[in-house]
């Protein structure tokens, strides 16, 4: 695989004077059940600061009106309602699946996957993946972002495993496997310190971020980021390593701002636009 760690970052395109929020993206994010509200609702203002026109949360029909009083700005569907959910589905021009979603949802995935779009697959939608075998039915539209633990059910050999906790070449190796494994093509995001982003032909090691981001929530906000930046056009690839560089400058802010103990992952949200503002060149 190639290493493209110091080329350039992809951009975002620059607003035009005509834009119109249909042409940032309708993006549906696919989680929240009871006790876990918090999680999608995060993605949710994640993927609105990172840019998506028109946000969508999906979340079990107990929990639904919990995530909506989050925040006024995205809209919230019943999981349970099988005509809502397939309408936001269709309207979507991009899904991210798992935060919180629990382990009874297992069945939305298939219907994800075969709706054939860009596509986050995190959390509980990756143990969904691991626990019904469909890692072939991912397409190269995917993006996979496991932490070890998910990678490790999501391969289920124990070797490879331990190779996500390793060394730079260790962890880039454990990535590429996975990207070859599943769909072919996509991208795996392998999170922790040093994150990899690999699409089974190049990879990228990213250098942004603290351990202030081991703090429950960090991830629940990555996925919303990539989910905004595929919203605005972006591959998977693109995507997946703009928005761990990002993710990451967001927790150095917050770090600098409030320390890496106290930090918690609402920061990263509250930092996100001073961290779109620091990309260089800013994109507007
Ligand atoms: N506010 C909310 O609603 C929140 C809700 N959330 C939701 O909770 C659900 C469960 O997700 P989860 O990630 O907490 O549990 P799980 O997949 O069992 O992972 C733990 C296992 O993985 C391992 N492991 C993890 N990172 C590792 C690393 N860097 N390096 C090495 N190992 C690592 C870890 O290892 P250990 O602790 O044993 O060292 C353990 O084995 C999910 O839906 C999520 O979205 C959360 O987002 C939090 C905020
Ligand atoms: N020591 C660290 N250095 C840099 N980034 C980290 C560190 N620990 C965690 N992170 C980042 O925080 C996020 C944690 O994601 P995840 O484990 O899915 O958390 P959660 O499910 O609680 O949201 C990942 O993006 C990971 O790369
Ligand atoms: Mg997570």
């Amino acid at each position: 695989m190639k290493d493209v760690s110091q080329e350039p970052l992809p951009l975002l395109a620059g607003r035009g004077a005509e834009s119109h929020k249909g042409d940032f993206g309708r993006v549906l994010l696919i989680g929240g059940a009871p006790g876990m509200a918090g999680s999608i609702a995060m993605s949710a203002l994640s993927c609105l600061r990172s840019g998506a026109g028109l946000v969508t949360v999906a979340a079990p029909a107990a929990s639904a009106p919990v995530v909506a009083s989050f925040c006024p700005v995205y809209m919230t569907v019943a999981i349970g309602k099988a005509e809502d959910f397939r309408e936001s589905l269709e309207a979507a021009t991009v899904v991210a699946i798992g935060p919180g979603l629990g382990e009874n949802w297992d069945t939305l995935l298939p219907l994800v996957l075969a709706a054939n779009k860009p596509t986050v697959i995190d959390a509980d939608g990756l143990n969904a993946l691991a626990r019904g075998s469909m890692l072939e039915n991912v397409h190269a539209r995917c993006v996979l972002t496991p932490h070890p633990g998910e990678y490790g059910r999501l391969v289920g050999d124990a070797s490879l495993a331990a190779k996500a906790t390793g060394d730079d070449a260790e962890r880039v190796e454990a990535a590429g496997v996975l990207a070859r494994r599943s769909g072919a093509s996509g991208a795996v995001l392998l999170k922790g310190a040093r994150t990899v982003v690999a699409d089974g032909e190049r990879h990228a090691i990213n250098k942004t971020g603290n351990p202030g981001m081991a703090t429950g929530g960090s991830g629940d906000v990555l996925t919303g980021v990539i989910a905004g930046l595929m919203a605005q056009g972006l591959g998977p690839f693109d995507a997946a390593r703009l928005g761990a560089h990002v993710h990451g400058v967001a927790g150095d802010l917050a770090a600098a701002r409030l320390g890496q103990i106290s930090m918690i992952a609402t920061d990263l949200i509250d930092e996100l636009p001073h961290a779109f503002q620091r990309l260089d060149p800013t994109p507007f």
